[in-house]
């Protein structure tokens, strides 16, 4: 069932509306979209659900774009829609890495590696600069064609292209109503609702005195949004000043604005990367974990109102390909409170 329709309910009226639901063929529970990332969807009992709020925080640069980026991807890929409202990125700039995302999965869905065992598909770069060179007048495919696998990201783009939809976002424009307004008409041209991502909260204009207020305002509203559309809706969340000044471990609670973030949230997912959260004793007695913890990203699972939380994830990077591999597995060593590298 899709959207909120009026508030009070009988259980008969609930049990009778549930019936009705299943005799048209249809699901009456929430709509899951599976993240695309097997053991996040296995901690989160199959993934995110419609009318879900999830806030996904995390130092600056530790790949929070990338993953809610991945997200929409994975949810378009298995046969879902998706919005993105990026306040920060240009769509061109999205669609490159989309390309480079695509071009990869292309190369690892058919074992193209070489004999290094490193696949060669086009990174995020590759593809930037054949865009800026241009074509001469070639075509799209054309000038994809060139790059290693991008006539196979091409072929996949053009297959899901209607369902994911790309929002340059303004933070003088770009409202919460406005929000609300594009996640509608984007429901009723696809028939149902999208996966929303919004990058970032802080950045939506919003009337207020304080930060705290502001967030609020921010985090109330797109959960009233999710909750009426039925759509699931990823909030990548800044943090505050002091949490990243100060050299410790990054959790909920430093999230910017407010503690009403954690509340309003039925999910939260922290990012670090793996390196600046292990403990000390992993680091010192074999050196060569710390070139190895730095190519891995830990993604907690601080608040999970359908499962287990304080659940700690490692999933590798390939940002060359603006992604993660999404092959992951619960973190093995301990874990610390304050981060050994500050920088
Ligand atoms: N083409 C690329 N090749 C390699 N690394 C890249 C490329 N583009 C971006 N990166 C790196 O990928 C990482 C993740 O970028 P992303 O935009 O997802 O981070 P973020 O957490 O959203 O950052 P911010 O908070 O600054 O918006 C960054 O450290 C960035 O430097």
């Amino acid at each position: 069932m899709t959207g909120r329709t009026q508030p009070l309910h009988s259980v008969s009226s609930l049990l009778a509306e549930v019936d009705h639901v299943l005799q048209r063929g249809l699901a009456p529970g929430a709509t899951v979209h599976p993240t695309g990332f097997d053991a996040l969807d296995a901690t989160l009992t199959g993934g995110l659900r419609s009318g879900e709020l999830v806030l996904l925080g995390g130092p600056a640069g530790n790949g929070k774009t990338t993953l809610g980026f991945q997200l929409a991807r994975n949810a378009v890929a298995a046969g879902g829609t998706a919005l993105v409202f990026s306040y920060e990125h240009e769509a061109h700039t999205l669609l490159e890495r989309l390309i480079s995302m695509e071009a990869m999965e292309s190369f690892e869905g058919a074992g193209a590696m070489d004999s290094f065992g490193i696949s060669t598909a086009a990174d995020v770069h590759s593809v930037r600069r054949a865009m800026e060179a241009g074509s001469g007048g070639a075509s799209l495919d054309e000038l994809l064609s060139s790059l290693p696998g991008g006539r196979e990201a091409h072929a996949t783009l053009t297959g899901y292209g209607d369902r994911l939809h790309l929002h340059e976002s303004s933070g003088a424009t770009t409202t919460l109503e406005e929000v609300s307004r594009v996640v509608r008409e984007v429901a009723t041209c696809d028939g149902r609702p999208p996966l929303v991502l919004v990058d970032y909260l802080q950045k939506i204009p919003i009337a207020g005195t304080t930060e705290d207020e502001r967030t609020t305002a921010a985090v109330e509203g797109l959960k009233d949004l999710a909750l009426e559309v039925g759509a699931p809706i990823v909030a990548i969340s800044a943090a505050d000043k002091e949490a990243l000044a100060s050299g410790h471990r990054m959790r909920t609670h430093d999230l910017r604005g407010t503690s009403s973030l954690a509340y309003e949230a039925d999910v939260v997912l922290i990012l670090s990367d793996k390196v600046d959260v292990v403990s000390r004793e992993h680091l010192v007695y074999d050196l060569g974990n710390v070139q190895r913890f730095r190519d891995w990203t830990v993604l907690s699972v601080e608040k999970n109102r359908h499962g287990r939380s304080h659940v700690e994830l490692e999933f590798a990077k390939d940002f060359e390909h603006g992604r993660f591999h999404t092959r992951g597995n619960e973190v093995k060593e301990r874990l610390i409170d304050e981060r050994v590298f500050t920088t």
